[in-house]
């Protein structure tokens, strides 16, 4: 666990490092541009202004005060020329307010749209990839990266942008400072380097401690949910776990506050010293400023000029390499972004795909298809025959982790079998385009979603650009009894469901369940699969329902799996699955006939409801 120092060490990220994700920001602006090329524009030409104004102020700063000498010295008064330049002076401070709120307005719009845009990407790629690139914990950790930096990303814009603009204040003082006084240049620099030592010495660190704690803080994220949750509130309460769950969140985040505790003394101890080196250096200056002003070789105007520019520099670089840090940091996160986007998933990298049949007129077959998850040693099934013919309802039955969900996973190429093979009409499933494949199917998952939005949405969700066909979500939600449900919701379809939001109504698991299978019923697929769909149902829906189903579905090819053998039964056929092996395969009958593990469990069960 990456809590020790050795592993935070791991994880560190050099200077170097952190110089070579500058590399990402020019594709970072590209995109920012695109967002809104009209107030990127306008924010790039305040900032150009706003850049040079300070030099301009200073400057005629020093020559009002060099009126000002030469008009006490002067017999007649002709305060004209001091007067324009106040008023000059006066329109460049109004000038540089103006633009600084226009930066600022600029910013904040550029980066709301900004960050809208990076969720929908994330979102988006998101449901591109495959599901064991979503399952795998380190890749896990790329996306949380990814999606928690999206403020972080804002900032760094503005960041970046006002390091633009602060090198061009700095150019812009620098020459006026070598054109009275080079000898100062040397100063300037005695007094920039200790922080840039400080910041070298701290950079990348406070990056690789919270990068190596990514795990952690998802183990926090999570004790925070479960600690806090209606979902979780029953058991928490019931078992009375609030303490140990509080002490666990406590514990965890103690150690993270110690050690970024740790870091945060030391840049600040050390900045202290180094900013007394550099405060030195600055006086020295001013020294040198006032000595040459008494000897003469500078006007009242020019010590102004000078120790005003000279002040202005030493803030602007100090605040240049402190922001360069911050800019290293945050562009390392994204890396992490663009990193996440540019993640490929398999079918895309491959050649040609086959078009689809419009209708299956074999069926599927697995051949000697063998699985292992992704990280794992274990066989989770093996030497797996059947066919799953057209139009046939087939049933999977199996005790608890004998495989059942993993093959219908494989089935729908959420995982590829690591050996064998699965045909449709004979030919290998890869041979087609997955997501043209995957639409092919209508299914129904064991841990299937609760959308907390409206009813409509809810079944609506199955074919999604349906939403708007009133007929085919009724017909929906008349095959799979939700219409039961509907009726009984104060505002119909529109009623919101959860209890995340206002006017939000939970259901029973029974109803939800009815919803999620007019989901299935929403989308006219090919293949039909449910996965446990009707455990949540009383005894007399369950049948209703199951009746409905073979009745509707007449023609169309189905998977179910499910727990109960009232149910089972009706399939055309029925597979035994123990320990990722098929046992037997058939009707209920030629099963009953066999009197091996699927006559003893229907037995089992029969004696039950007696
Ligand atoms: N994402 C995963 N990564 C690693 N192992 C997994 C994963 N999903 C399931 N398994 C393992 O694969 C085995 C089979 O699981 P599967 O969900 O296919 O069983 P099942 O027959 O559907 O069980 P149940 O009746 O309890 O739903 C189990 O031992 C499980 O621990």
């Amino acid at each position: 666990m990456p809590r020790s120092k050795k592993s935070l060490e791991a994880n560190k990220v050099s200077f170097k490092g952190s110089f070579a994700s500058l590399k990402f920001v020019p594709r970072f602006f590209k995109e920012i541009r695109k967002v809104n090329p009209l107030l990127f524009y306008a924010n790039v030409l305040a900032r150009t202004i706003n850049a040079i104004l300070p030099v301009v102020i200073l400057i005629v700063g020093k020559l009002i005060i060099d009126e000002v000498v030469l008009q006490i010295a002067a017999e007649e008064k002709d305060l004209d020329r001091l007067w324009l330049l106040v008023a000059a002076e006066f329109g460049l401070a109004i000038l540089s307010d103006l633009m600084s709120r226009a930066i600022s307005l600029t910013d904040g719009l550029l980066g709301d749209q900004y960050s809208i845009d990076t969720s929908v990407r994330i979102i988006k790629k998101t449901s591109e990839l495959n599901l064991d690139q979503l399952e795998d914990s380190e890749f896990y950790d790329k996306l949380e990266r990814a999606r928690q930096q999206t403020t972080g990303r804002v900032g760094l814009m503005s960041n970046i942008l006002t390091q633009a603009e602060d090198l061009v204040v700095i150019f812009t003082l620098l020459a006026g400072v070598v054109a009275f006084e080079p000898w100062l240049i040397i100063l300037l620099v005695v007094s920039v380097v200790p922080t840039i030592i400080n910041e070298i010495k701290f950079s990348g660190t406070s990056y690789s401690l919270a990068r190596s704690w990514t795990q952690e803080r998802r183990e926090l994220d999570y004790l925070r949910y479960v600690g806090a949750s209606d979902v979780t509130a029953k058991e928490v309460k019931l078992f009375g776990l609030s303490d140990y769950l509080a002490n666990r969140f406590k514990n965890l985040s103690d150690t993270y506050y110690l050690m970024s505790k740790k870091l945060a003394k030391q840049r600040a101890g050390w900045g202290s010293v180094f900013n007394v080196i550099g405060t030195g250096a600055y006086y020295g200056a001013y020294l040198l400023i006032v000595f040459r002003t008494v000897a003469g070789i500078f006007t009242l105007g020019d010590l102004t000029f000078l120790s005003g520019s000279f002040n202005r520099l030493r803030s602007k670089l100090q605040g240049f390499f402190t922001r360069f840090t911050a800019i290293t940091e945050s562009a390392l996160y994204l890396q992490d972004y663009f990193e996440f986007l540019d993640l490929k998933y398999s079918d895309e990298t491959s050649e040609e795909k086959l078009p689809l049949p419009k209708k299956i007129k074999k069926g599927f077959e697995f051949k000697n298809v063998g699985f292992k998850y992704p990280k794992s040693e274990a066989w989770v099934v093996r030497n797996i025959n059947f066919e799953l013919k057209a139009g046939e309802k087939l049933a999977f039955v199996g005790e608890n982790g004998a495989g059942k969900t993993t093959l219908i996973k494989l089935l729908l190429r959420f995982y590829e079998p690591t050996e064998g093979e699965i045909l449709l009409d004979d030919i290998p499933v890869k041979e087609y385009n997955q997501s043209q494949y995957q639409q092919y199917f209508g299914v129904i998952f064991q841990d299937f979603v609760k959308f907390e939005l409206t009813l409509r949405e809810n079944i609506a969700m199955g074919e999604i650009e349906e939403i708007g066909n009133q007929n085919r979500i009724d017909s929906a939600a008349q095959k799979s009894l939700a219409n039961e449900v509907i009726s009984d919701m104060p505002r119909g379809y529109d009623q919101q469901l959860g209890k995340r939001f206002k006017q939000g109504k939970d259901l029973s698991g029974g109803q939800w369940q009815k919803i999620a299978i007019a989901r299935a019923y929403m989308k006219d697929a090919e293949v039909l699969i449910l996965d446990e769909p009707t455990s949540a149902l009383d005894a007399r829906a369950e049948t209703e329902a199951f009746d409905r189903f073979i009745k509707l579905t007449e023609g169309k090819t189905a998977v179910i799996i499910s727990h109960r053998f009232s149910t089972v039964r009706i399939a055309d056929r029925i597979m035994v699955l123990k320990n990722g092996a098929v046992l037997e395969i058939g009707t209920h009958q030629e099963l009953m006939q066999n009197d091996m593990l699927y006559a003893e469990l229907f037995n089992l069960q029969a004696q039950g409801y007696q």
